[in-house]
Order: C-alpha cells, then structure tokens, then sequence
C-alpha cells in the first residue's frame, strides 16, 4: 500500500495575495490499495462526492497520466471543503503525487509544484502543501519562484471555519477588474515587508501587515461580514494577526500562544456559527509512505 498524506494549507496570509500560504497541521489521506477493473474511491465526504473515476483526485491523476491503471482507493480528510484551507489543492496533489508513483514518472517536487500550479492558477496553496512551512512563490505562467517564509516558533493559528462553504470561484468573481498603481505600489510593500518582517523574527511589526491588504479583502468583506467582526474581538483583547484565509470563508488569527489560547476561549464564547480551533504549522509538506 502507498499512502499518501498533504496538508491543509491557508492562502494570502493577509497581504500575500495568490503569492504567500503556510502548511497546517489538519491533513489529507489518500491511501492506494489493490489494482482493480475499475477505479473505486472509498470515502465518507458526502453524496455529491463520487466514487469512480470522475473523483477529482483519479481525474487529476489521470490528467498527468492517462493510462494509469485503476486501483482502490480511501481517501481520508479533515480538510474541510470551500471553506478556504486548500482542500482542492490537497486533493490535487494528492492526484499528482499518485500518477507520478504509479506511473513511475521520476517527477521532482518543482515539476509536480509547476504542473499543480498550472491547474490551479496560483501557487499560494500548491507551495505550502508540497514543501510545508511558510512559503512565497511567483507563477509567470511557465516556471514557479518559490522561497520558504519563516515564521517565529511559538506562534498558533486560531482558526473560525465557518458552517457554510464559500466556492472560490465565487470569492474571485469579487475581486476588483484593476486597482490604482499608487494602492498596488502599497499593497506591494505591505507584502514584502510583511516577509522581511517574519524572516527576521519580528512579529510585532508583521502583526500589523497581516492586517494591512489592499488586494482583496475589502472588495470580499461581503461575502465574509465574521472578518470584522472577529478583528474587532481579537483588538479587544489586544490581539493584531487577522486574516482572511484563502478565498475564506474561514478567518485566522496569528498569534503566540498565550494570547491564541485568550482569543479561542473568546471566539468560542461568541457563538459563532461552525467551528473554532488552534492549529500549527506543518513543516514537513506531502509525504509518501509505502508498505508492502
Ligand atoms: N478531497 C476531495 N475530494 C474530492 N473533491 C474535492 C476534495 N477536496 C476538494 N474537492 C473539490 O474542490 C472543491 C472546493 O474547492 P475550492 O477551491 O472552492 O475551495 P478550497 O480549496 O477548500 O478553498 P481555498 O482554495 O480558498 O483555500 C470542492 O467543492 C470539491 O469539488
Ligand atoms: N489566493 C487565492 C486562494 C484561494 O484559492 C484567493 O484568495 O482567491
């Protein structure tokens, strides 16, 4: 059996918009079993989830491989769906990585980021979930840069996901056509400080540009009313660190863990609809294990 494990990762990170993500400690399993007639994909996700060949992860693998031989699959993920913690790129990696085993493809991790970012369209997700951490990266539309990101060691991610799904084609259909180049010379520089910022383990000048995008959260605040209102919780308590994570719905917070630890006790007590957790960084990325 060959089991193959990718995390969650959360887009942006405020002011990196489709350019910076870190890796999470919530994962993605897909485990590959014994060849088959057909591909059968076992899982618990839900009835609009299928379990053939059409399953997303057989039809990316299939992509990069399309005579690869079917084989029973389990897929097993606490990654929740369109809640904007990468869980279609988990998946797809997922796919990649499987093709490129079976098929014996001799793919290196660059090659599987720049095909993964070439179905995604950005690398903001595909990045941290293959080499784990914090990473930046650049997609010119044939080779992906890419650059780990430090974060100081005792910070968590205090994280809402909400009940309902946010689709990010629908977060993306927000976005404004153009932005001025006095705003876009701004929202540049709130990014690259912020990551001059966390390399040199100063978060008390990156809590504040994790705050400070100008590319996308105004034009989504909308579709996300909670951002607000759980910046405004966590300024309560004197906690800056808030973002939008990924195309949302979900909202993090970074923070060291004595204030995280304030902030969860906070957020649970609000009753907002859906879940709140801590999570830490997963540095490691996708890994395969194989047995026999
Ligand atoms: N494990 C999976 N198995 C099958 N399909 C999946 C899986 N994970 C994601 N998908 C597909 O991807 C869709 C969600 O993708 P979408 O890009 O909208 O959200 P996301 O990746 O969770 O969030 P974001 O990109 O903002 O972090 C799901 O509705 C489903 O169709
Ligand atoms: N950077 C992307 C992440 C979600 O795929 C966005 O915010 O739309």
């Amino acid at each position: 059996m060959i089991t193959i494990k990718v995390p969650a990762t959360s887009a942006n990170i405020g002011p990196g918009f489709d350019s910076l993500g870190i890796a999470l400690q919530t994962y993605l399993t897909l485990e590959i079993h014994e060849e088959t007639a057909e591909w059968v994909v076992e899982h618990t996700m839900g009835v609009a989830i299928p379990h053939d060949a059409t399953h997303f992860i057989v039809a990316t693998a299939r992509q990069l491989a399309p005579d690869l031989t079917p084989h029973r699959l389990v897929v097993k993920s606490d990654i929740p769906l369109a809640r904007g913690l990468g869980s279609s790129s988990s998946a797809l990696l997922a796919g990649l990585a499987m093709a490129n085993e079976l098929a014996n493809l001799q793919l290196t991790a660059d090659d599987l980021l720049t095909y993964a970012t070439k179905l995604e369209g950005h690398p903001d997700n595909v990045a941290p979930a293959l080499f784990g951490g914090g990473v930046a990266a650049y997609f010119d539309g044939q080779h992906v840069y890419h650059a780990p990101i430090h974060f100081p060691d005792n910070l968590q991610f205090v994280t809402y996901i909400p009940d309902t799904q946010l689709l990010t084609a629908a977060a993306r259909a927000a976005l404004p056509a153009q932005l001025d180049f006095k705003t876009t010379v701004a929202a540049g520089a709130i990014g690259n400080t912020l990551i001059a910022a966390l390399n040199a383990n100063d978060f008390e000048t990156a809590k504040h540009l994790i705050e400070a995008d100008k590319f996308h959260e105004s034009a989504r605040q909308h579709l996300v009313p909670h951002l607000a209102q759980i910046r405004t919780l966590a300024h309560d308590l004197g906690i800056v660190g808030t973002y939008l994570s990924g195309a949302g719905p979900t909202v993090i917070t970074v923070a060291p863990a004595q204030a995280a630890q304030k902030l969860l006790t906070a957020l649970k007590a609000a009753g907002l609809p859906g879940t709140c957790q801590q999570l830490q960084l997963d540095t490691t990325g996708l890994t395969i294990q194989k047995e026999d």
